[in-house]
C-alpha cells in the first residue's frame, strides 16, 4: 500500500465526440502520481491538456473515467472539509457578504465555535487579502479580483489538509498577487498543508513549489514529468532570480513548454500501468538533457518564449 498522501494512478478522462460519428476525446491517459504530506506541488501544461479536469476530480467534483484517487489511504468519492478549493472563477455565494462567505465556511469546519469566534477567524482572512473595509458587500459589489481574494480567504480560513488551487491568483494584480503569494507560503509553512496549484507562470511556480509537475499537451496528455526545485527557503522573488540556479530551472521549464510539451503524448496502444512522472534536478540534468534546453544561461528569454511562459489560457490553443 502506498504512502503518500495522495495517490492517483491511471486516470483518464474521456468525452464523447462532439458529433454522433466524431471519436471519443481522451482528454488524458494513463496518469498516475503521488503527493507528499506538506508538499507544495504546481502543475503546468498547456491550454487544454487536463489540469483543471485533474484538479476537479481531486477536490471531488468531478470523476475520471478511468483510475483511482485516494487521500490518506481513504478513496476520494466527492467533496470533503479536509479539501479546499480555490476555482479561476470565484465560485462565491451571490446571496451572502463577502463576510458571510468566509464564515460559512469556517461554520461548516469548527461547528462548536461560538458566532463571534467565527467571525474573528473569518476577519483574519479577510484582512489577510486587503479586504477588511469591504466585508459587507455582496460579490456583485466586487472587482473581478477582489472576489477572487474572498474565495481565497474563504479556502485559507478553513486551514484544509489538502489545498487544490486552479489559477488562484490569475485575476489580480501584480502587487496583490505578490503580498497574497507570501500569505500562501506563511500558511502552508505554519499549518503543514500539502498543496496542489495550477498556474500558468512559470516563475510563480519556481517561486512557491517544492516540484513541478510538466503536462505534455493533450488530448492524450500525460505528466511526464516532476521537476524538483530544491532552492532554498524561504525564497523571495528579488532575491530568487540571482540564485545561480535559477535559470537553469526556468529555462528548462521554458524548453519543455516551447520544443517538448507536444512531442510526450501518450503511445497508441500503450499497455496500461504505473507510469509515474520522471523525476528531474535541472541542476543535474545530464548533457544529452541539457543539451536540449538550449538556452543562455542568464539571458532573458525572448519575446516569443516570455509570452508562452506567462500566456493566459485563451491566447494559446495547441492542436
Ligand atoms: N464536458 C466536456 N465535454 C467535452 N470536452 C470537455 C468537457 N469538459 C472539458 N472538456 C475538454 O477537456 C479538455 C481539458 O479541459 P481542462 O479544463 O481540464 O484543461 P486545462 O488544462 O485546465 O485548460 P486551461 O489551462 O485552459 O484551464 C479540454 O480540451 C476541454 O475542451
Amino acid at each position: 500500500m502506498s504512502h503518500a498522501f495522495v495517490e492517483v494512478q491511471q486516470a483518464a478522462k474521456r468525452f464523447p465526440g462532439a458529433s454522433k460519428n466524431a471519436p471519443p476525446l481522451t482528454v488524458f491517459e494513463n496518469v498516475s502520481f503521488q503527493l507528499q504530506k506538506g508538499e507544495f506541488v504546481c502543475i503546468i501544461g498547456h491550454s487544454g491538456c487536463g489540469k483543471s479536469t485533474i484538479m476537479n476530480a481531486l477536490a471531488g467534483l468531478d470523476q475520471f473515467s478511468d483510475g483511482s484517487m485516494v487521500m490518506e489511504g481513504k478513496e476520494i468519492n466527492g467533496p470533503g472539509l479536509e479539501r479546499g478549493v480555490v476555482f479561476q472563477n470565484y465560485s462565491l455565494l451571490p446571496w451572502l457578504t463577502a463576510l458571510e462567505n468566509v464564515r460559512f465556511g469556517v461554520r461548516a469546519r469548527w461547528k462548536a465555535w461560538s458566532e463571534r469566534q467565527v467571525t474573528e477567524h473569518s476577519m483574519e482572512y479577510l484582512e489577510m487579502v486587503g479586504l477588511k473595509e469591504v466585508v459587507s458587500r455582496k460579490p456583485s459589489q466586487l472587482s473581478g479580483g477582489m472576489r477572487q481574494r474572498v474565495s481565497i480567504a474563504r479556502a485559507f480560513a478553513t486551514k484544509p489538509k489538502l489545498l487544490l488551487l486552479d489559477e488562484p491568483f490569475g485575476a489580480l494584480d501584480a502587487l496583490t498577487r505578490g503580498v497574497i503569494q507570501d500569505e500562501l507560503v506563511k500558511i502552508w509553512t505554519h499549518d503543514q498543508q500539502t498543496v496542489f496549484m495550477i498556474t500558468h507562470d512559470v516563475d510563480e511556480a519556481i517561486l512557491l513549489a517544492d516540484r513541478i509537475f510538466l503536462m505534455t499537451n493533450g488530448p492524450e496528455a500525460r505528466i511526464a514529468e516532476a521537476v524538483e526545485i530544491d532552492l532554498p527557503r524561504p525564497r523571495n522573488r528579488a532575491e530568487i532570480i540571482k540564485h545561480p540556479n535559477f535559470y537553469k530551472i526556468r529555462n528548462y521549464l521554458v524548453d519543455f513548454l516551447v520544443n517538448r510539451s507536444s512531442g510526450l503524448r501518450v503511445q497508441e496502444n500503450e499497455p496500461k500501468g504505473l507510469y509515474y512522472p520522471t523525476p528531474v534536478n535541472p541542476v543535474h540534468v545530464d548533457s544529452t538533457t541539457e543539451a536540449l534546453t538550449n538556452l543562455p544561461e542568464t539571458a532573458p528569454v525572448t519575446e516569443h518564449e516570455e509570452k508562452l511562459v506567462k500566456f493566459t489560457p485563451k491566447e494559446i490553443r495547441h492542436g
